[in-house]
């Protein structure tokens, strides 16, 4: 399948490229990057798709650091099919997968049969190997082979390794094998039972809060670990304002960190938590107001290097169920681009280009992978979209099995609508 993408406004940071160009992509690879390749200057190649981009912006595909397939154990909740369909329709084209799991992803067996589960999915799969074993973090797992068997970096996410010891020793092996180290950070003996942040919205309803420090403390232990080991550290799912000033130092200092954030710590505040809802519900939560304009700041300064979804499904009884019982989590992939389009690029904190770099010139980056970009020779992942585009979210038309998200009837700007994924059209909005 040939593919001509013509008059789109290509926004590709890597190859510093920026400006009206067309797009030819033969057998999987982007072909061509020119000013007006008419079908006619390619006459040795028949273009069997001709899609007209005017008024559209052209980027590389996104890539999602930060998702929960739950294959293998938790099917009812998403499966790797599922979630990659979703991946696409968001406008990613390469996905990590968190290795919560069940069994966790903390064997070579378990890494290969997710990979090759993968090799009919939508998009990329990437998977990522637990630092211990059964994510009980008393052993740690045998990394050399996580890494052997595909895993492209470790973590322990859901939760944090909470001995140090154990968890420097997996740094120093992570280092040693050039995988980056993806850190939830949570002093769980600090978080207790708490479910939003704490503050006035905890007090109103009654809830037991997870203060700041419950983050903060653990993203400078690792930020010291990381230094003492050399390890790649990326910091997920940073909500906390300390969490950037730290990283804002650690990068100052040259230590080897970077940080990502997700569309709902820049854009909801735990004010915005209506009453006992829990698609208002994620680990860590929605913090203060305060946060999220630091939030916000750190991606405007590119202290926060990273936007990525942690998409989280739940069935819907789990999510109807009362915040103190119901998991953590909320879905993201189907609304990332156009929540970070709204809230971030019209409103002019970030610039387009910084939200390539953010949802994929940097996630490449970390991974170490020949992606995020749009060069001539490389594999053909690419995203369109309609940057004028107003739609109202509808959680009942994501094709994620998981609805689970506080988004549901917002109002937001820019859409996608083609996602190509080595050089195949994997999701088109009709
Ligand atoms: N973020 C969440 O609220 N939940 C995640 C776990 C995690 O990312 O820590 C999940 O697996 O459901
Ligand atoms: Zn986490
Ligand atoms: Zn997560």
């Amino acid at each position: 399948m040939n593919i001509l993408i013509k008059n789109g406004y290509v926004i590709d940071p890597k190859s510093n490229l920026e400006g009206y160009y067309d797009i030819l992509i033969k057998d999987g690879m982007i072909w061509k990057v020119s000013k007006n390749l008419a079908t006619e200057n390619v006459h040795y190649i028949t273009a069997n798709r001709v899609i007209d981009a005017s008024g559209k912006y052209v980027m590389p595909g996104f890539i999602d650091l930060h998702v929960h397939l739950r294959e293998p154990g938790y099917e009812y909740k998403e499966d790797i099919l599922s979630g990659s369909r979703a991946a696409a329709a968001g406008g990613f084209t390469t996905i990590c997968a968190m290795p919560n799991t069940n069994p966790p992803m903390d064997c070579e067996e378990i890494i290969k049969a997710v990979i090759d589960k993968a090799k009919d999915a939508f998009v990329n799969v990437l998977p990522v190997g637990a630092i211990t074993l059964g994510q009980e973090g008393k052993e740690i797992s045998d990394i050399p082979a996580l890494v052997k068997a595909g895993a492209i970096a470790i973590s322990e996410d859901g939760k944090s390794v909470m001995n140090s010891d154990l968890y420097a020793v997996a740094l120093k092996q992570a280092a040693r094998l050039g995988i980056p180290v993806f850190a939830h950070c949570e002093d769980k003996a600090l978080s207790k039972d708490g479910v939003i942040n704490e503050g006035d919205k905890a007090k109103k309803l009654g809830l037991p809060g997870i203060s700041n420090s419950v983050e903060d403390i653990i993203v400078a232990r690792d930020i010291i670990l990381a230094k003492e080991t050399g390890a790649k550290l990326h910091l997920c799912h940073c909500s906390t304002e300390g969490s950037t000033y730290m990283l804002k130092i650690a990068k100052e200092l040259g230590i080897n960190v970077t940080g990502e954030t997700c569309p709902h710590y820049f854009t909801l505040s735990d004010s915005d938590i209506p009453g006992d809802d829990s698609n208002y519900k994620m680990n860590p939560p929605l913090r203060s107001r305060k946060d999220v304009e630091a939030i916000k700041n750190a991606l405007k300064n590119d202290i926060l290097d990273i936007i990525a979804t942690d998409h989280a499904p739940h069935s819907e009884e789990e999510k109807s169920r009362p915040m103190k019982n119901a998991p953590f989590g909320i879905v993201g992939l189907e609304t990332a681009f156009s929540v970070t389009w709204t809230e971030l690029v019209t409103t002019g904190i970030i610039s387009c280009r910084q939200l390539v770099e953010k949802m994929s010139v940097n996630p490449a980056k970390i991974l170490g992978i020949e992606k995020g970009c749009i060069g001539e020779g490389l594999t053909a992942d690419v995203v369109i979209v309609d940057p004028e585009t107003e739609y109202v979210i509808d959680k009942n038309k994501f094709l994620s099995k998981g609805k689970n998200t506080p988004f549901h009837g917002k109002k937001v700007k820019g859409r996608v609508l083609y996602t190509i994924v080595s050089g195949y059209i994997k999701y088109e909005l009709n």
